[in-house]
């Protein structure tokens, strides 16, 4: 690619009627508190962009590090329970920060806490996108956190660069801005030297040579490797992404600095978009080849009967993975049943189902094939 038409692709961050905002912990507390300094510095970049006529959803990491010190811990706990105590306290003290800081420019915000479970399923997740719709519309900066408060290692999103980048779909945003400590993807350790800033990542399957290290502050979850796959999600659903420093705000959102990574895929408005992604599927269904080839070439829903197997434990509407004879995982879908009454339906016809079991096993509308 040309340096031109980087340029050229980078604008679209810039002009993005609608961009998603994600910012890391590490970068809005210190010691266990809220650094009001860089909450006000962010807030004003963001003010300025919505000042332009453009639209801003924030999501913002920080509740667990900013519960830290208001609880008198040392350090981040590692245990849930503390964790999640910690993002009670923190996640209102950060809020109270945001509506304080964004009232100096006239901008009231609204808090949106989900957890992963809110967007598995049709219901809620028609819920939090009309909210998120309707808080726009209505002026309002969203400002999204995981509802860490109730969730657990297995129902979590995973972390919030994965968050962002399902947010960014689910408002089918025009630009995602990963902002963290770093200024860019790195061709190794940022801290060690040799180091070199990639500007811009057209092709992932090239970043399989880049050498990701963890997290360098106490407070941040991921380090690279989440913002790698949030990014991979985000442009495989059309959307582009800057991964630049907080600090280089102002210059992200108009397009300049950092990492840019081009859309690789076509915009999608797909309810299951997020399957695809989805980080733990809680079970796992295995077919014979009929019922392969009934769900993946006639794209047919999934009846007991084509079930061979069935494993983990899951609940009606949890996300499975679904793998043929081979053990291959061919698709992901959302289960109409329990795993404790699936075994007892396997292999059965329609008809030969008791009344209160006659249904799909997973519907086509609930399916994705891989
Ligand atoms: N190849 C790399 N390029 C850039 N940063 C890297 C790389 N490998 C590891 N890192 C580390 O990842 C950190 C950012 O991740 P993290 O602390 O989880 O951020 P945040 O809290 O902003 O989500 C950086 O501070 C950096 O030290
Ligand atoms: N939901 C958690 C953040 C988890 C997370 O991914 O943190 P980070 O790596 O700083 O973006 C919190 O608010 O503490």
């Amino acid at each position: 690619m040309t340096r031109a038409e980087v340029t050229a692709d980078r604008s679209t961050v810039a002009g993005a009627a609608r961009t998603v905002v994600k910012v890391g912990s590490s970068s809005l507390t210190q010691r266990g508190r809220i650094d009001p300094s860089r909450i006000d510095a962010l807030v004003d970049a963001l003010a300025a962009r919505r000042a332009a006529g453009q639209q801003v959803v924030l999501v913002s990491s920080g509740a667990i590090a900013a519960g830290i010190a208001p609880l008198g811990l040392k350090a981040r706990p590692r245990d849930l329970a503390t964790q999640q105590a910690a993002a009670g306290v923190g996640q209102l003290l950060l809020i109270e920060r945001y509506a304080s800081s964004f009232a100096r420019h006239g901008l009231t915000v609204g808090q949106v806490l989900l957890t992963a479970d809110d967007l598995h399923r049709r219901g809620t997740y028609r819920n939090a996108v009309r909210t998120l719709e309707r808080l726009l519309a209505l002026g309002v900066i969203p400002i999204v956190n995981e509802n860490d408060t109730v969730a657990t290692h297995e129902i979590r999103f995973g972390d919030n660069d994965r968050l962002a980048a399902l947010v960014a779909h689910l408002v089918l945003a025009d630009a995602l801005v990963l902002l963290s400590d770093i200024d860019g993807l790195y061709t190794s350790d940022p801290r060690k030297p040799g180091a070199v800033l990639i500007e811009s990542v057209s092709d992932h399957a090239a970043l399989a040579a880049v050498r990701l290290a963890g997290s360098s502050s106490s407070v941040g979850t991921g380090g690279m490797a989440t913002k790698l796959d949030a990014a991979q999600i985000a442009t495989g659903a059309g959307i582009p992404v800057l991964l630049t420093s907080a600090t280089s705000v102002g210059a992200g959102l108009a397009g300049t600095g950092g990492t840019f990574f081009p859309p690789t895929g076509r915009r999608t408005a797909s309810r299951l978009f997020w399957l695809r992604h989805a980080t733990t599927p809680r079970g796992r269904l295995e077919l014979d080849a009929g019922a392969v080839a009934a769900i993946v070439v006639r794209r047919k829903s999934l009846l007991p009967a084509g079930i061979v197997a069935v494993s983990g434990d899951f609940a009606a509407g949890d996300p499975v993975e679904i793998a043929g004879p081979d053990g291959a995982i061919v698709a992901r879908g959302l289960v109409a049943f329990d795993s404790e009454d699936l075994p007892g339906l396997l292999g059965k016809s329609t008809g030969d189902l008791p009344e209160e079991f006659r249904r799909e096993a997973v519907h086509r509308d609930d399916l994705i094939v891989l």
